[in-house]
């Protein structure tokens, strides 16, 4: 967990400007919307620079962003830091070969597909979304990454509800050794 989670203030601006809507898409669900935190260039800006500052220098050659999410704040992240961007897609998107996985929402299921060939053996990536829910989109985009042995997975979330290490998802063996940073909404 960030110790500068609390500390940095531009955390304060950036959890501002996450919309929270309640009973979105389905009655139960409190919505984190980060449309609302696009509209501000600089708590956008502070966004992106905050993951760039940890994670430059790290020798992380790939950023793999989380469809549709990890698209908007994967890619800033990813020239900065001088790393490749490699697009976790729903199904049906990527037009060459694939390896595939599937998992539980938080409202419903789904699968993430990654090219094969667009990671090698021994690259250090570095995932990219926005949310945290029930850690299923999380873990599975990890065993993407992990089935192609890459070296090194770290999670970035932008917004976040508080993250639920769920058993189903088995989160905690996946993601061991992974180092996370969320923002939460207030
Ligand atoms: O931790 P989880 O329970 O897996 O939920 C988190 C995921 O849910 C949201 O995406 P969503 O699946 O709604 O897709 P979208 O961004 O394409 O709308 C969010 O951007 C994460 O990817
Ligand atoms: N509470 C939530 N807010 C935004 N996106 C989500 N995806 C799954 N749960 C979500």
């Amino acid at each position: 967990m960030s110790a500068y989670r609390d500390k940095d203030p531009r955390i304060h601006g950036i959890q501002s400007k996450i919309r929270v809507v309640p009973n979105f898409p389905k009655p139960g669900i409190m919505f984190q919307d980060i449309t609302t935190l696009l509209l501000d260039p600089k708590a956008f800006k502070d966004t992106v620079d905050l993951f760039v500052e940890r994670y430059k220098g790290k020798n992380i050659s790939v950023v793999a962003g989380i469809e549709a999410r990890g698209f908007i704040f994967g890619p800033p992240i990813a020239l900065e830091i001088g790393a490749k961007f490699v697009p976790l897609r729903k199904p049906k998107k990527l037009p060459g070969r694939v390896i595939s996985e599937e998992y539980e929402l938080e409202y419903g299921r789904d699968c993430l597909e990654m090219h094969l060939g667009a990671v090698e053996p021994g690259e250090q990536a570095l995932v990219v979304d926005d949310l945290i829910a029930t850690g299923g989109t999380l873990c599975a985009a990890m065993k993407l990454l992990g089935s192609r042995t890459v070296e090194r997975q770290a999670i970035i979330c932008t917004s976040g509800v508080p993250l639920i290490l769920d058993q189903r998802h088995s989160l905690l063996e996946t993601v061991h050794h992974v180092n996370e940073m969320y923002i939460r909404a207030p």
